[in-house]
């Protein structure tokens, strides 16, 4: 049993508090009461739990959420006072043996099996497929619901955001502020992380879940200082000899001879945003990031005003402008001339300079910086410049390791902006993305559902005018079938009576519901999607730590061909029925559908 297995499983233990058996919608419970009433404590029933399309237009969806569907089944029982709310709740008619029954509900009885977390996973396939007693087995549905949706939802938009990023950059998540508030906020960060952040600012998340914490500091923190005597102390000890340095003077002596490089006068670089500089510095000697687009150059202040008009009394916009920046590497002396100082420019004299000040300061103390946040304007255009800068002190100053230090992008970052400053050329090493990360903002809302297929051994069907609601019904198996080139091809379902596939036999593969979509399919590799998580009242295979899900979303991703990934007009993935489930389904649909009369 590893380490990481015991955080895990810790964790396990001190996640959602809020999720138990009333957290649920109203109609189960009285659901409950009229199976109960009725005489169905006996009766057994299959629910599917799965989704009909994929999100933000893409054609794969990462599966997530499994661990807590777990740790909700293990932990599902009514409390007295829970029971003590629903007789005050529900009409006055329940018979109180109900409320016994009730309080004796467990999930002993339940079978749950699932695909593994952090697959790559498809329409109509069924995530979880839940067995037992009828009235227990509807209890659970909406939970399972909102433990699935949000975070296969959250964890698929994740692992979009690194696809576009690539590899080499990091991605941070800075959500919590605007996230669907604390709860939504915490699954945000968990299933950032397991569909690809590197970590969060997120204190609690990375308390709970093990995750890596990380963050800079904020504008307030550089606008709280106004001059250098604002400064409780110029000290800094030594990193080696803990001989007292004063930074104070370092940085301010660096920063007259920094002018020849960055071609920006001292005076005219804010001496509030210095101090602010060298007092985080200060705190965190080894671990320097700095936030760099607070102050104007003095002599062109327009703190205050809204950003608009900032932007018209400057003359330059930034990316959006036709001074010539439009993230491309332009001397900042050309957009000077024809456009007077931009935001670029300022952030370039003010912060860059004192940044640049007061990590040789750090140097000369034993330090080094990491690097710098930038959270306006054209990300392209500055990340570059700002890279250049760096460069040319290494250079200068014969330090190399400042041309490596990290650059940190923020504001209202989303896929598209990601996709558009890879095409324009940047610098950026590290994303910190928010709002449109957490809110998923280009899709709320997954759309899992949770279906009846059998019913004491009664296969069921749900028919609706709409063809891709029709619901597959039975007891199903589902199996993903890999080519010769080792990607997955189509992901089968099967009636549980059936044989498995097997490599290097054909299989005849269906549309569910077209009788001329149909294709012969000899697999190299079969993979049996489900296993079986929650038996006989307990966990029977433990879901693996974040870390390993982590991986796994990437091993998953990569089992598929590149035109289903994509951003752009994706290839749709095939999702199929075996040729006995078909007849199955179609039998079944027929003595469902009721014969109309004409008159
Ligand atoms: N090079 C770029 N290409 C495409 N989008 C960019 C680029 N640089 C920044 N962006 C995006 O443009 C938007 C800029 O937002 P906004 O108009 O609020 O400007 P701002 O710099 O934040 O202004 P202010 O600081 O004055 O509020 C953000 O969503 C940011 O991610
Ligand atoms: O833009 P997001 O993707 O949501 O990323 C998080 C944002 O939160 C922080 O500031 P905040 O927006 O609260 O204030 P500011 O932009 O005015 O600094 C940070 O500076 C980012 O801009
Ligand atoms: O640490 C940061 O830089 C941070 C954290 C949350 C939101 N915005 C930025
Ligand atoms: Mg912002």
């Amino acid at each position: 049993m590893s380490c990481d297995y015991l955080i895990n499983n810790k964790e396990m233990a001190r996640q959602n508090g809020i999720v138990q058996p009333l957290l649920t919608d109203l109609y189960q419970i009285t659901m409950a009461y009229a199976y109960w009433k009725s005489g169905k404590v006996d009766d057994t029933a299959v629910f599917d739990l799965f989704f009909r399309t994929n999100p933000f237009q893409g054609e794969f969806t990462i599966f997530a959420g499994l661990e807590e569907c777990l740790k909700f089944l293990e932990n599902f029982h009514y409390s007295d006072s829970d029971i003590e709310y629903l007789v005050q709740t529900l009409p006055p008619n329940i018979e109180p043996e109900f409320f016994e029954y009730l309080k004796d509900l467990t999930c002993k009885d339940i079978k749950l099996s699932a695909i593994e977390e952090g697959s790559v996973v498809f329409p109509r396939v069924p995530l979880l497929r839940v067995e037992g007693p009828l009235i227990i087995t509807q209890l659970l549905e909406t939970t399972l619901l909102t433990l699935v949706n949000f975070a296969s939802l959250m964890a698929t938009n994740a692992a979009r955001y690194r696809m576009v990023a690539g590899k080499n950059v990091s991605l941070l998540e800075f959500g919590l502020r605007r996230a669907q508030g604390p709860d939504g906020g915490l699954s945000a960060s968990k299933y950032s992380y397991i569909g690809g952040f590197d970590g969060t600012s997120n204190v609690l998340a990375g308390k709970m879940f093990n995750i890596p914490v990380k963050g800079t500091h904020a504008h307030s923190f550089v606008t709280s200082f106004s001059t250098l005597d604002d400064l409780h102390t110029a000290v800094l000890l030594h990193a080696e000899t803990q001989k007292q340095c004063n930074l104070l003077e370092l940085a301010v002596e660096w920063r007259r001879r920094l002018s020849a490089v960055i071609d920006v006068s001292p005076e005219e670089a804010s001496d509030g945003e210095l101090a602010a500089l060298i007092s985080y510095a200060q705190a965190f000697p080894s671990g320097f990031l700095a936030l760099v687009d607070t102050y104007d150059v003095k002599r062109y202040n327009f703190q205050g005003l809204p950003s608009r008009h900032r932007q018209h009394t400057n003359g330059h916009s930034g990316y959006n402008s036709n001074c010539g920046s439009n993230g491309r590497r332009v001397r900042i002396s050309t957009i000077r001339s024809t456009c007077g100082y931009s935001t670029v420019e300022r952030t370039l004299r003010s912060g860059l300079l004192n940044f640049c000040a007061v990590a040789l300061a750090l140097n000369d103390c034993g330090y080094r910086a990491v690097g710098i946040r930038i959270d306006s304007g054209d990300l392209a255009y500055l990340s570059v410049l700002a890279r250049d800068t760096f460069h040319q002190v290494a250079e200068k100053f014969q330090l190399p390791w400042f041309n490596h230090l990290t650059i940190v992008a923020s504001n209202d970052i989303n896929e598209e902006t990601i996709l558009s400053l890879h095409e324009q050329g940047h610098a950026i090493d590290c994303f910190g993305i928010g709002t449109h990360l957490v809110t998923c903002q280009r899709q709320p809302a997954l759309g899992c559902v949770y279906k009846l297929v059998e019913i004491n051994g009664q296969p069921r069907i749900k028919l609706s005018q709409d063809v891709g609601k029709v619901t597959i019904p039975g007891h199903k198996e589902a199996y993903r079938l890999f080519g010769a080139d080792g990607h997955a091809l189509i992901d089968l379902l099967q009636r549980s009576s059936e044989p498995a596939p097997e490599v290097g036999q054909k299989v005849l593969c269906r549309h569910p519901f077209q009788e001329s979509k149909r294709a012969y399919v000899i697999p190299s590799k079969v993979e049996h999607l489900y296993k079986i998580y929650w038996k006989e009242g307990r966990i029977c295979t433990f879901p693996k730590p974040l870390v390993e899900v982590r991986e796994r979303v990437q091993s998953s991703l990569r089992t598929l061909r590149q035109d289903i990934k994509r951003n752009l007009n994706p290839t749709p993935y095939k999702v199929a029925v075996s040729d006995d489930l078909y007849t199955f389904i179609h039998e079944l649909w027929l003595q469902n559908a009721p014969i109309g009369e004409l008159s």
